[in-house]
């Protein structure tokens, strides 16, 4: 069998860079690797209508915090054939978001009163219900979130095709977001989780993880 490692982290940390970085070190390495991005946007009907609600288009959609996720666990949901293959092909997966971002925004969304209920529906949603791998690691990219949103906000200014949404201007969010990655490291929930210090030089990134 193949591994599943997940890269999660706020809007603009740098999962992106990072993905694409491990991505090649690993092929240099001769290793098969498989690289998926979530949302897969362009790809599946379900990741281009969340990506549509979040830059406020059908209507009251995006204020379901249930309605919301369906969709990306949708999405992963789509590209389980995919997954299970190449892992059964004996690739390193990497995927840059999983399902911990459904559950992190999620819960950051709903508030502490019902964080865990909504974490938990999101494991048994996609995990047992939709039948998707569960990642043999999981990585969080550590950035705080003034630094990520000013990220994020720069590269919209340089990539047209990418301009900010509705969650990630909203610092009230990105806060909450990154206080439950924490939560989430800290119980290494659904796997083991390692953390990396993403306010640094890509290089310096890197560094940490060897
Ligand atoms: N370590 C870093 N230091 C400074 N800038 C960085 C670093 N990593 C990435 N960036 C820049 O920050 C911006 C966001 O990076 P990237 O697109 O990789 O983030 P992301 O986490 O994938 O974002 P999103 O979740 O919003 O898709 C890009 O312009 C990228 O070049
Ligand atoms: C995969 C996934 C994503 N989200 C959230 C996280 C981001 O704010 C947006 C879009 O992702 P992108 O990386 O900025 O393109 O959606 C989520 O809530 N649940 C998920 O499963």
């Amino acid at each position: 069998m193949g591994i599943l490692v997940a890269v999660e982290g706020l809007d603009g940390a740098g999962k992106r860079t990072i993905v694409g970085r491990l991505e090649a070190a690993a092929i240099d390495r001769g290793a098969s690797v498989r690289t998926l991005a979530f949302p897969r946007y362009g790809e599946s009907i379900t990741a281009d209508l969340a990506s549509e609600a979040l830059h406020g288009r059908h209507g009251d959609l995006r204020d379901s915090v249930y309605a919301m996720a369906l969709l990306f666990a949708l999405d992963r949901a789509a590209a389980r054939r995919q997954l299970h293959d190449a892992l059964a092909g004996n690739d390193l997966v990497i995927c840059d978001r999983y399902t911990a971002s459904n559950a992190a925004y999620s819960a950051a969304r709903l508030g502490a009163g019902a964080a865990s209920e909504v974490v938990d529906w999101v494991a048994d949603l996609e995990f047992r219900r939709f039948q998707l791998p569960v990642p043999d690691h999981q990585l969080l990219l550590g950035v705080p979130p003034e630094v990520a949103m000013g990220r994020a906000s720069g590269r919209a200014e340089t990539e047209a095709d990418r301009p900010v949404d509705t969650y990630e201007r909203d610092a009230d969010l990105q806060h909450a977001v990154y206080r439950v990655y924490g939560e989430l490291v800290q119980a290494q929930w659904m796997s083991t989780w390692s953390w990396a210090d993403g306010d640094a030089a890509v290089d310096a990134v890197l560094a940490q993880l060897g």
